[in-house]
């Protein structure tokens, strides 16, 4: 392995019945990538990130975090990943602090002494400090979003996976999750993977991008390899382009 790889999927395929969801698919990710997930409408990224987060065994290939196989050692391998990839997560009645209190409690490595002192740093973190008391039910689309992050940081993960966290949120939601995206990465050196339709958006928060369509991948690279390859067209233009060839 390379020693800086964060993820790693090797050969990674799967089905469903006769029809193949994912085919063959190879991408590694860095230590400090952000790196933008990107396909159209099921390609089959959820289908891989929920591989990656060991909701579903992959039918074929392996997949790496920080070295360890989800598959043959999934607590450790995913003692290390922050996720959200099903929401809501969260019980509606109870506050985002107690919320977070019961998911601590389930996680392997917040140890019972420094549950909930964890519990207020992530709450800090992403900015809900003064609202962790209320219920979750009378939160924003966003604050739920960043409860959902505050819930991926608990485990003081090296990775934290995120799909389509920018859907239904407004542009103000939008911009406080792209701040908060690039503060845990510049900051706490997180490794970001990020799926999202939102081209632009992800243009401006990822290092790296990994393309695939109809279970395929199409094309990994820099975001600046992907702006020099589109050239004066652009990469949505170039995108559009690569999903219809
Ligand atoms: N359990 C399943 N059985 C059959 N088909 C499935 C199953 N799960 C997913 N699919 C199909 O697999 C394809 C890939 O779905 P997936 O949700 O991974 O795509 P996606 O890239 O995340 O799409 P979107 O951008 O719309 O979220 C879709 O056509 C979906 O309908």
């Amino acid at each position: 392995m390379n020693e800086t790889n964060v993820l790693e999927v090797l050969n990674v395929s799967k089905k469903a019945g006769a029809r193949t969801l994912v085919d063959h698919v190879s991408f590694s990710i860095q230590a400090g990538d952000v790196c933008g997930f990107v396909g159209p409408n099921g390609a089959g990224k959820t289908t891989l990130i929920r591989m990656m987060t060991g909701l579903i065994k992959p039918g074929g290939g392996s997949i790496r975090i920080d070295g360890t196989d989800v598959g043959r050692e999934r607590v450790k391998a995913l003692s290390r990943v922050g996720a959200i990839v099903e929401s809501p997560i969260f019980f509606p009645y109870m506050s985002g602090r107690d919320n977070l209190l019961n998911l601590a409690r389930l996680h392997p490595n917040v140890p019972g002494t420094e549950r909930k002192a964890r519990v207020e740093e992530v709450l800090s973190i992403v900015g809900l400090s003064e609202r962790g008391s209320d219920k979750v039910k009378t939160y924003s689309l966003g604050m739920k979003q960043r409860l959902g992050i505050a819930q991926a940081l608990l485990g003081d993960p090296r990775l934290i996976i995120l799909d389509e966290p920018a859907n239904g949120l407004d542009p103000m939601g939008i911009r406080e999750l792209r701040q908060l995206i690039q503060r845990l990465n510049q900051e706490r050196g997180i490794t970001f993977l990020v799926s999202s339709h939102l081209l632009d958006e992800l243009q401006r928060i990822c290092s790296r991008f990994v393309i695939i369509k109809e279970g395929k991948l199409v094309w990994e690279g820099t975001s600046r390899e992907w702006q020099e390859v589109a050239g004066a067209k652009g990469i949505e233009d170039h995108f559009v382009e690569m999903m219809t060839s």
